[in-house]
């Protein structure tokens, strides 16, 4: 399957991460979806510029694509504030954190994606600047080292995580709004899908929207990928417009899997079945058998493969379905003691 239609791949070509970039919406009223999420930050966002006080510290947590960075440059907008990004494997010293705190204006955003990769020493220093904006830093060296509390302005630490099972208890606390981000259904993708063509400016029929948006894993960024790679077809091999046709030629060449399922969802139900007879199988051994963490499994994978009803999840473990097994076209072998 394509590179670029790997949810977890953070290897956009600069070309394809321009495009992601344009058609990233910018405020509540572009965004679709996650309707809970945003009526309650709507209200939040609301109140705290009434009262002209930074937003509350707020986490988004989620599988990749679901719109967790989107969210957070929409919170900044709305608030009509600036916004710092940085991420937590890039900081690695408390010096680093104390830079981009201090520069922050009265209620700035500060955006730490993949906050559960903070070091310890680092989330440690930002628990002060959260709770009450301050910092002790470091002045002069040698025999004449001191530490100075200084004053922040106060402002917003927006989170992302798609790991919020790795994140600190202390940590997790200190967000004031925790809001989680659930897979999309394939109505809302479909508008996505016609919002984007719009701005890339292709013709694209209701039935071919709903076509790319049921073979996109529940996943925006996916839906967008796909629309850019149908758009692709529908110019070289079509007259331009994506009509249902184009779009079901071009995901056929793509290889895209019926339900938008990807190599790794593809692989953990084959191994559950090949492997483990269908399960029941733990987490963990499912983990070692595809070589990938078993919280990636867990935080990444599995929730969508159980919400499309391909696993369950028992007391004993992971079981497939009837459904992975038509999927995959598969035979369900007999069951364990029959047959004798
Ligand atoms: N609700 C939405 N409406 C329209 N487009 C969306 C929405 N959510 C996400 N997108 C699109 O999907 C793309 C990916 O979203 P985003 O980068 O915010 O995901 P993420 O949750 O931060 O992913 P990751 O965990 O990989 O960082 C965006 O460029 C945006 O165009
Ligand atoms: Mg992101």
């Amino acid at each position: 399957m394509n590179e670029n239609l790997n949810p977890t791949n953070d290897n956009f070509s600069p070309e394809e991460f321009d495009i992601e970039k344009t058609l990233r919406p910018l405020s509540f009223q572009d965004f679709s979806g996650q309707d809970q999420v945003l009526e309650n930050l709507k209200v939040f966002v609301e109140a705290a510029n009434q009262r002209n006080e930074a937003l509350d510290h707020t986490l988004f947590h989620g599988p990749p694509g679901l719109g967790k960075t989107t969210l957070a440059n929409i919170l900044a907008n709305e608030l009509n504030v600036g916004i710092k990004v940085t991420s937590g494997p890039v900081l690695d010293k408390p010096g680093d954190l104390a830079g981009l705190l201090t520069n922050l204006d009265d209620r700035d955003v500060l955006f730490i994606d993949e906050i559960h990769r903070l070091s310890p020493i680092v989330e440690e220093y930002l628990y002060s600047a959260m709770e009450d904006y301050k910092i002790d830093i470091m002045i002069e060296s040698g025999p004449n080292a001191r530490t100075v509390q200084i004053n922040l302005n106060p402002f917003t630490l927006v989170g992302a995580t798609t790991r919020s099972g790795l994140l600190t208890a202390p940590m997790r606390a200190r967000f004031g709004i925790q809001s989680r981000l659930q897979y999309y259904s394939t109505e809302l993708l479909s508008t996505i899908i016609q919002r984007s063509a719009q701005i890339l400016n292709v013709p694209i029929s209701m039935e071919a929207a709903i076509e790319i948006a049921g073979r996109s894993r529940g996943t925006p960024r996916i839906a967008n990928a796909l629309l850019r790679r149908v758009r692709d077809f529908a110019q070289i091999k079509g007259n331009g417009n994506i009509d249902i046709k184009i779009a079901k030629f071009s995901l056929e060449a793509l290889n895209v899997d019926a339900y938008g399922l990807d190599e790794m969802d593809n692989k953990i139900l084959s191994t559950i079945i090949d492997k483990f007879k269908g399960g029941p199988v733990g987490v963990s051994t499912i983990a070692t058998a595809v070589s990938e963490s078993s919280e990636t499994i867990e935080e990444v994978y599995e929730p969508f493969l159980i919400q499309q009803g391909f696993i369950m999840r028992t007391p004993r473990g992971r079981e497939v379905t009837e459904l992975a097994y038509k999927h995959l076209g598969k035979i369900k072998g007999p069951t364990q003691g029959g047959l004798f």
